[in-house]
């Protein structure tokens, strides 16, 4: 049994109830329910597969949900293939295009895609493609060198809330948290809800939220390090030096933290994970996470039960390798 909390994504991979097992038996305690893909109305069965395997495994899992919040996403669209030096028109949100200015360089789906904006239109911009991939409904986008402001909460997140207690949400995490402010709004729209009890995870997905995070501390009661949006906001080879000082923060104002994103990315394809993506959630642990969570690898990955079994085992190893490190120490 670990201390450390194991999430998975809910999401079509892993909604059968003979999956759902398989992934308790695994170790998991809990699961995000990503609210930009869906509603918990729209969820009622996976959730009920969800309760009916936890009470097979004896376990009384946190149900998570990822609130809409701030994040600026893809409009719903048809699936299209973007190779590198084509142009294409993409239907984009009001929110986005007021900010889009042509020569924008902008990042799609945690920067695996991206292009140049060649100009803006009222429903639609066009885009000049540097770095191809398939594009797809709902994805994530950054506009490089802009934060675009949004409501803490739309109006789909407080539809959610309102039927959060009916579905035994434990958790709520809130987006792109750059004040203390957005936090104690959640918490007072908690309450409104009779959701006083509910934990709130504060998402730090760009530099502003790192900045504003001794002031998210006292408010938050636990910091998620979300190293996707994070990573499109840094330079990649200064996410790890981030991921250290978030964690050093939480750990002497002893506010827990979760480590999350592309932990185990590889098994989306493949039942065996890299070594370094082993070493990557040791190393969280052993600095002291309270959580660990996958997002992609079970809710559209092809082995959702043996990512949880990596996730739990890996996690239980650091937790061994640090009581020892701490026994040797006390034994000097
Ligand atoms: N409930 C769901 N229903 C259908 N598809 C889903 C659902 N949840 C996730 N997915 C699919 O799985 C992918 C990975 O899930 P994840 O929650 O990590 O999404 P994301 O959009 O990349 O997240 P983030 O909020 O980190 O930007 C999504 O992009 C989406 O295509
Ligand atoms: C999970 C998530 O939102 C992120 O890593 O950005």
């Amino acid at each position: 049994m670990t201390l450390t909390e194991i999430y998975g994504t809910l999401g079509p991979a892993c909604q059968s109830e003979t999956t759902l097992t398989a992934m308790f038996r695994a170790g998991m305690t809990g699961m995000r329910l990503n609210l930009s893909h869906t509603s918990l109305a729209d969820s009622r069965d996976l959730i009920e597969n969800y309760r009916k395997a936890a009470d097979a495994c004896g376990v009384s899992p946190e149900l998570l949900i990822d609130l809409q919040g701030p994040e600026l996403r893809l409009s719903e669209m048809a699936p299209v293939a973007a190779d590198p030096g084509q142009n294409l028109e993409l239907p984009l949100a009001a929110r986005i295009l007021d900010a889009l200015e042509p020569g924008d360089r902008v990042l799609i789906d945690d920067g695996k895609i991206e292009a140049s904006v060649v100009s803006v239109g009222d429903r639609s911009a066009a885009l000049h493609i540097l770095r191809g991939g398939v594009i797809k409904s709902r994805k994530s986008l950054k506009i490089e060198g802009k934060d675009v402001a949004g409501p803490a909460l739309t109006a789909h997140d407080r539809a959610n809330l309102a039927d959060a207690r009916t579905y035994g949400v434990t958790a709520v995490m809130e987006p792109f948290v750059t004040s203390p402010e957005t936090l104690r709004e959640l918490r007072a729209a908690l309450a409104d809800a009779d959701l006083a009890d509910v934990r709130i995870f504060a998402k730090i997905e760009n530099k502003q939220g790192v900045r504003a995070l001794p002031a998210l501390l006292p408010e938050a009661d636990m910091i998620v390090i979300a190293r996707g949006d994070l990573g499109n906001d840094l330079p990649l080879w200064a996410l790890p030096a981030v991921q250290k000082d978030i964690a050093q923060a939480c750990r002497l104002a002893q506010v827990p933290f979760m480590v999350v994103t592309q932990m185990l990315a590889s098994m989306a394809d493949a039942p065996v994970p890299t070594r370094a993506e082993v070493s990557d959630i040791f190393n969280a642990v052993a600095d002291g996470a309270a959580a660990v969570m996958v997002t992609n690898e079970t809710a559209v990955g092809h082995y959702p039960a043996e990512v949880i079994r990596y996730l739990a085992k890996t996690a239980a190893e650091a937790e061994k390798w640090t009581a020892a490190q701490a026994s040797s120490a006390a034994d000097r």
